[in-house]
């Protein structure tokens, strides 16, 4: 058994689910997508069936084949490649673990069932437990989004003793921002090899400050290289320029975020920046507008973070910087 694994850390784009115009899922622009990732931002890691990936909104049988095509396209290209198998079902959660473990992902991820909810963090942990049960060779990351679950149990409680009741658990993917739960995480836990991974993008800096080991975010698939170039000035303790990424980055994304900022629109920025057609979201969600991305765009120029650099089959071709 090759566990535990290497640890993950640095960034990991949270993946979008790519759709064709009528709804169904677009298998064939996952190679490019990986190689994008890979050669554009310099992002080796990847989080699939997320909240970006509308994991939730889709049936498990294309759960399972949008797993099962990264992992194939992923093949020694990226580093990690790491499922979510969470679900209102333990038993759609435990088969997708499972199948997690079959087609080699390097993890399996999990939220808090969020409709019948887990009242206390021991029930919270005894259903992670059925999952992780299920893989038992697989690293085990839980999802912490509590905006989004409704979940309100602590992440540090949750860690507390955590590895006594899952063996397999290597760490927590932190999308709050509540950062005295999150640094509590890593001052507790600081003698244990957890990866630590902060999601909200815009305040990593704080995240990494705080002793963040990497982060999960929906921004990695289009500012993969500003925030790798974030990273390795903090890593040199030039804080004054991770600082000044940090703010750069801010300003987009609070641009966006008074426009309205969502899974949709993620999808329509990162179709604009990289080229590769991500589709319209799924139901309940709603297309981006035109005008949101022609604003955003707008922003990104000004904000040095895209250049158009030619015209392809009549298309004009961009690039990020
Ligand atoms: C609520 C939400 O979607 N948060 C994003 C962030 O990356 C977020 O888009 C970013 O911080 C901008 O607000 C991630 O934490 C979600 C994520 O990693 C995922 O898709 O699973």
């Amino acid at each position: 058994m090759a566990f535990p694994k290497k640890k993950l850390q640095g960034l990991v784009a949270a993946t979008i689910t790519p759709m064709t115009e009528n709804g169904e899922i677009n298998f064939s622009v996952i190679g490019q997508y990986v190689d994008y990732l890979v050669k554009e931002q310099g992002v080796k890691n990847i989080f699939v069936n997320g909240t970006t990936g509308e994991g939730l909104s889709l049936s498990v049988s294309e759960r399972r084949q949008v797993a099962e095509e990264w992992v194939t396209q992923g093949r020694n290209k990226l580093d990690q490649v790491v499922i979510h198998v969470g679900a209102l079902s333990l038993k759609e959660s435990q088969e997708l673990a499972q199948h997690a473990a079959e087609i080699g992902a390097d993890g399996i991820a999990v939220i808090a069932p969020f409709f019948l909810k887990p009242w206390n963090k021991d029930v919270l942990i005894n259903f992670l437990k059925e999952v992780a049960a299920s893989a038992p060779a697989l690293p085990f990351y839980y999802y912490h989004i509590p905006a989004l679950t409704g979940v309100k149990i602590r992440a540090e409680e949750l860690l507390d003793g955590i590895q006594d009741k899952i063996p397999t658990f290597q760490g927590l993917k932190f999308s709050d921002t509540d950062l005295l739960d999150f640094g509590q995480c890593v001052d507790q836990n600081h003698h244990r090899q957890f990866s630590l991974l902060f999601g909200v993008d815009e305040q990593l800096l704080s995240g990494l400050v705080m002793g963040a080991t990497g982060a999960v975010g929906s921004t990695y698939n289009y500012l993969g290289k500003k925030t790798n170039q974030m990273l390795e000035a903090f890593e040199r303790k030039d804080f004054s320029s991770a600082l000044n990424y940090q703010f750069c980055i801010q300003r987009f994304i609070n641009f966006v975020v008074k426009l309205g900022f969502g899974v949709s629109q993620t999808k329509a920025i990162m179709t604009l920046v990289s080229g590769i057609p991500m589709g319209p979201p799924r139901l309940p969600l709603q297309k981006a507008t035109r005008e949101f991305t022609d604003n955003a765009e707008a922003k990104l120029k000004s904000l040095d973070f895209l250049s158009f650099t030619g015209v392809k089959d009549g298309k004009p071709v961009a690039s990020a910087y």
